[in-house]
């Protein structure tokens, strides 16, 4: 399958190394366009993919995935129409640019899935939200089978996809401001940065995987952690008194908005 990779900034680029770490992908198979010539050369070099130079040579992808800013997918996506064959699928991650619109962009009904990856698709943990009522976004076409790669996806209904998201495609960054604030809150009592650091994501990484691996709630989990009158409830205490849940919650409804 030859791939086509539209755009290689944060997104396109976690998409492009993940789809390079996969067993049935060949690097020779993966193309890259980004808006200026020196980032194309730059990303293509970094991956030992192909670089390419203009929208045209689009003509020969199976599978064409933008990653593009929203502005520049409402340009580009028509223009693309007319350059790939009926067989070509198109792959969008544009946020907020959906079904009904990339219809209208690329002329066409069938052969388009919109997704809402995150970027631990780049070591294939990712969280891939699709929007589950187009034809593509069937569990055996060989483009499900190649993004199941690259993590979890996640079919949701349209009205459903921003919230899936909120809480997968934007919440790493709201995951890696609590992982440096707990760093931070190390130094400040003395650690080194480094050991915190490792402390801090070390923590992440089990926590999540015991979640996921034990099948264990997260109330379950906290109550497991917080012995009676331990360590572990005062912390709670402090974070309840100061809104934690509330403010996670109102990230997720500004975020959605
Ligand atoms: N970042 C994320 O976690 C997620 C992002 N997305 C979506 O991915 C898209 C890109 O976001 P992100 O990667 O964060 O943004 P970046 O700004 O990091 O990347 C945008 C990329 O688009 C390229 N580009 C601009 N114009 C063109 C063009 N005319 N032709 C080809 N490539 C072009 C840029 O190239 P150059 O640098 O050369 O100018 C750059 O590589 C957005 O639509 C966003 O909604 C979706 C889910 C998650
Ligand atoms: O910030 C954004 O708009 C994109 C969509 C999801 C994550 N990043």
């Amino acid at each position: 399958m030859n791939i086509y990779v539209l755009g290689a900034g944060s997104m396109g680029a976690a998409l492009i190394a993940g789809l390079c770490n996969l067993e049935n992908v060949s690097r020779e198979n993966i193309y890259v366009l980004s808006g200026h010539t020196e980032s194309t050369a730059k990303i293509a070099h970094k991956y030992q993919i192909n670089p390419v130079g203009q929208l045209a040579e689009f003509s020969g992808a199976d599978l064409v995935i933008n990653a593009t800013p929203v502005d520049v997918t409402r340009t580009i996506l028509p223009k693309l129409a007319s350059i790939i064959t009926a067989e070509t699928v198109v792959v969008s991650v544009a946020y907020g640019v959906d079904v009904p619109e990339l219809k209208q962009l690329l002329g066409r009904v069938t052969g388009l899935i919109y997704m809402i990856p995150n970027i631990p698709v780049s070591v294939n943990q990712g969280v891939l939200a699709v929007d589950s009522t187009v034809d593509q976004a069937s569990e055996d076409t060989p483009v499900m089978e190649l993004l199941r790669g690259l993590g979890q996806i996640v079919r949701v209904e349209a009205d459903l996809l921003d919230v899936v998201s909120a809480g997968g495609g934007s919440a790493p960054a709201f995951a890696a401001i609590f992982v440096e604030a707990l760093a931070d809150s190390m130094v400040l009592h003395g650690l080194g940065r480094k050991v915190a650091y490792q402390v801090a994501e070390q923590m992440l990484r089990g926590t999540a995987s015991l979640l996921l691996d034990r099948q264990i709630l997260p109330a379950q989990l906290k109550d497991l952690v917080a012995s009676p009158g331990g360590s572990t409830i005062r912390g709670v205490n402090a974070l309840e008194q100061h809104g934690f849940r509330a403010a996670v919650m109102e990230a997720i409804t500004k975020t959605i908005a």
